[in-house]
């Protein structure tokens, strides 16, 4: 099992942020993590990548207890911008092929190409979409085995959001593991093989997409808005 997690509480003072969150994941899948804003998707993404730390629980990777050794294992892309202000495309490039042994340079540069983004621009001076496509570009440029992505798709344009999703099906091999937490549904949901719905930090319902299709005849979308919101 390329990851697990297992009985993981997150405590902020008295609120508890996520409560009990079991699930595991195969290698070759790629899952949706849904929920409402606060449910607790970027928490988790965050302890599963090793950038926070579980109050109690445990999360396993290859099977190695989830810390330093385990980020070569996964790819993470924050719902915020992670460039520096100062910093231009080129020097990120170098950035990530210094920072990862993984990171395949020609692979994002010549993605960079074909988005027209010129090297020489400063990351924040790119529109919003264009900095989400180059945050795509550069986390799927790594060879690693569980791709995380928080909210890929909140402020950008259809357009832009359909060309990321191509971006990301078209560059990360099928047996790597994909995991996206969105709050929209209806334009991804075709990619989704499972999903996890999320509510106030507890999994409410975790299925593959095919089985929630055909058990309740309605789109994942329709029925995280019926039967999960409620
Ligand atoms: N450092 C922190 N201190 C206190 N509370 C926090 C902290 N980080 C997150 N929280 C709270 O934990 C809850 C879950 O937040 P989280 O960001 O994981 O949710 P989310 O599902 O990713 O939502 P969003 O889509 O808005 O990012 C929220 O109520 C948030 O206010």
């Amino acid at each position: 099992m390329l990851l697990e997690v297992k009985n993981l509480y997150k405590r902020y003072g008295s609120k508890t942020v996520l409560n009990d969150i079991n699930f595991s994941a195969d290698k070759g899948k790629i899952i949706g993590l849904i929920g409402e804003n606060g449910a607790g998707k970027t928490t988790l993404l965050k302890i599963i990548s090793g950038f926070a730390r579980p109050t109690s629980g445990e999360v396993f990777i290859n099977g190695k207890e989830v810390g330093v050794e385990t980020r070569k294992y996964v790819a993470f892309l924050p719902d915020s911008i992670i460039f520096p202000k100062w910093m231009k495309v080129k020097e990120a490039l170098m950035f990530y092929s210094d920072f990862f042994n993984d990171f395949d340079l020609q692979k994002a540069e010549q993605l960079i190409k074909f988005l027209n983004i010129n090297e020489n621009s400063k990351i924040h001076d790119l529109s919003r979409g264009a900095i989400e496509k180059l945050s795509v570009t550069f986390l799927v440029s790594r060879n690693t085995n569980l791709y995380l992505l928080d909210e890929p798709f909140a402020f950008i344009d259809p357009v832009s959001r359909d060309m990321i999703i191509e971006i990301i099906l078209a560059n990360v091999a099928d047996d790597r593991t994909i995991i996206i937490s969105t709050n929209i549904i209806s334009e991804i949901e075709h990619i989704f093989d499972e999903v996890i719905f999320i509510k106030d930090g507890k999994i409410v319902l975790r299925d593959s997409a095919e089985n929630l299709r055909s058990k309740f005849g309605v789109s994942i979308n329709q029925f995280f808005k019926k039967e999960v919101l409620g």
